[in-house]
């Protein structure tokens, strides 16, 4: 299982690397990293779980995180209510924003990174809506619709795979700058 320790942090060259695009069929060792970053986000999602093993919570994991270069990032988005399917759950591979809206998103309560030991106030400005080619583990292209908190989710982790970590896109000089247009996502 992946741990913290398995996780790099700022300072390892890999984040800030242009991650290659993953051939298919998936390697044993594509398919064993897949799976093993979604096991972390699940096993980090649950409480008991989160502090028997020390996991900082996460609803996204790229493979640069840890360590592997490639074009590859799990996504685990519970739905508010605990019962219900995620609102959105996959492992996307080579993913492309092939469309995505003018208007802004951002987290209201901003953005961490399980890379990033620090906390860094601010808006992280995105997109607010996308529409997100990638494939997944089968190998089947989808091309989906996501917008405000699952959207805001996939572009952190895009973002991973082309060396771009989310403090890049906090306006330096006013952290908390908004375009009246700027979706607040909470
Ligand atoms: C928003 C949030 N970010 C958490 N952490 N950071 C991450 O996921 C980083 C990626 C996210 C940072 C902002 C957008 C993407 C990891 N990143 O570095 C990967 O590249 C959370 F943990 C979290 N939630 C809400 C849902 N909750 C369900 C129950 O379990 C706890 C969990 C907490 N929401
Ligand atoms: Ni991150």
């Amino acid at each position: 299982m992946i741990k913290m320790r398995d996780i790099i942090r700022e300072g390892n060259h890999t984040l800030r690397a242009e991650a290659k695009q993953v051939k298919f069929p998936l390697s044993e060792a594509d398919q064993k990293l897949a799976n093993d970053m979604m096991e972390y986000l699940e096993n980090s999602q649950d409480p008991e779980l989160a502090k028997k093993y020390g996991l900082r919570a996460g609803v996204g994991l790229a493979a640069p995180q840890v360590d592997v270069s490639e074009q590859m990032a799990a996504v685990l988005v519970p739905s508010e209510n605990e019962d219900d399917e995620p609102v959105f759950k996959d492992v996307i591979i080579n993913p492309v924003i092939i469309s995505h809206s003018v208007q802004p998103g951002a987290l209201t309560e901003g953005e961490g990174c399980l890379s990033v030991d620090r906390d860094i106030a601010g808006y992280v400005i995105r997109h607010d809506r996308i529409t997100l080619r990638y494939y997944n583990m089968a190998g089947e292209e989808k091309k989906i619709r996501l917008k405000n908190y699952p959207a805001i989710v996939c572009q952190h982790e895009i973002d991973h795979l082309h060396g771009i970590l989310f403090y890049d896109h906090i306006n330096g000089d006013n952290p908390f700058a908004a375009d009246d247009d700027l979706v607040l996502i909470s």
